[in-house]
């Protein structure tokens, strides 16, 4: 692949390092991978061992963005059951195990995704993950859907001190991709992506197919893609040049 790195033209906006590499950083669940059918798995897993319920994937799929113990809490509320912290700091490790072992048995990256990967690396663009999931299990996914790859950065919950919406993690996140945050996007499906994005000085992209695209997340967004063949290399470089013409 000899594709040379696109180049933002400083002399109309600096202060964009001219020779700067755009660098995309995906959110992962709701956005790259529909991880929704093995949380709901993990979920039904412990509802099942306490006797309870199991859940529909369409029932957890609004909930899948917001992490493990939220998408327990939801479990057991759905069983008449509110489960204070101790009950799910207990349910927690079995949920995490169970996850873990089978992470990648029905989650599927969402429908041209990988296309537009392929496409932006082509570009020359740098590409990186910045999820709420732990590191280990984001790896684990990526590597067991095999486009690990195609990222110069994979940072979870646990990479930095703080995460998502606090601007530590992207920020983090571009500097170990080698990227600038002047010439970087994330792309993410809620509005925590889009208010991290917003604190950390990047250009964001909202996808409207994700697990939670509420009108906050529409009204922080630079823009709102519904598929993956919209995000392409032109387009992503306009929206970085309006950075400095603001
Ligand atoms: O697991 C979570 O808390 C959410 O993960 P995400 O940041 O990739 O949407």
């Amino acid at each position: 692949m000899n594709a040379q790195p696109p180049r933002i033209h400083s002399a109309t906006f600096d202060p964009i390092p001219r020779d700067a590499t755009p660098l995309v950083v995906f959110d992962l669940d709701g956005t790259l991978v529909d991880t929704a059918p093995d949380l709901t798995g993990a979920l039904n897993y412990c509802l099942a061992e306490a006797g309870l319920p199991s859940l529909d994937v369409d029932a957890v799929r609004p909930h899948a963005g917001r992490g493990a113990r939220a998408i327990l809490q939801l479990g057991f509320s759905a069983a008449g059951i509110t489960a204070d912290e101790t009950c799910l700091t207990n349910q927690l490790p079995r949920f995490l195990d169970r996850y873990n072992a089978h992470i990648a048995d029905a989650s599927m990256p969402f429908s041209g995704a990988v296309d537009a990967l392929e496409r932006l690396r082509g570009a020359g663009f740098k590409l990186a993950i910045c999820t709420n999931k732990m590191e280990a299990l984001a790896r684990r996914l990526l590597v067991e859907l095999q486009i690990a790859g195609y990222f110069s950065a994979i940072c979870g919950s646990d990479t930095f001190a703080g995460r998502k919406p606090d601007p530590v993690h992207l920020l983090g996140t571009v500097s170990l991709a080698g990227g600038s945050a002047p010439v970087s996007i994330m792309v993410g499906d809620t509005d925590t992506d889009m208010e991290a994005a917003r604190r950390a000085g990047l250009r964001s992209v909202l996808v409207d197919f994700g697990y939670d695209p509420c009108p906050a997340a529409h009204e922080k967004a630079d823009l709102v893609v519904s598929r993956f063949s919209e995000i392409d290399a032109s387009t992503l470089l306009r929206l970085i040049e309006t950075v400095s013409a603001d």
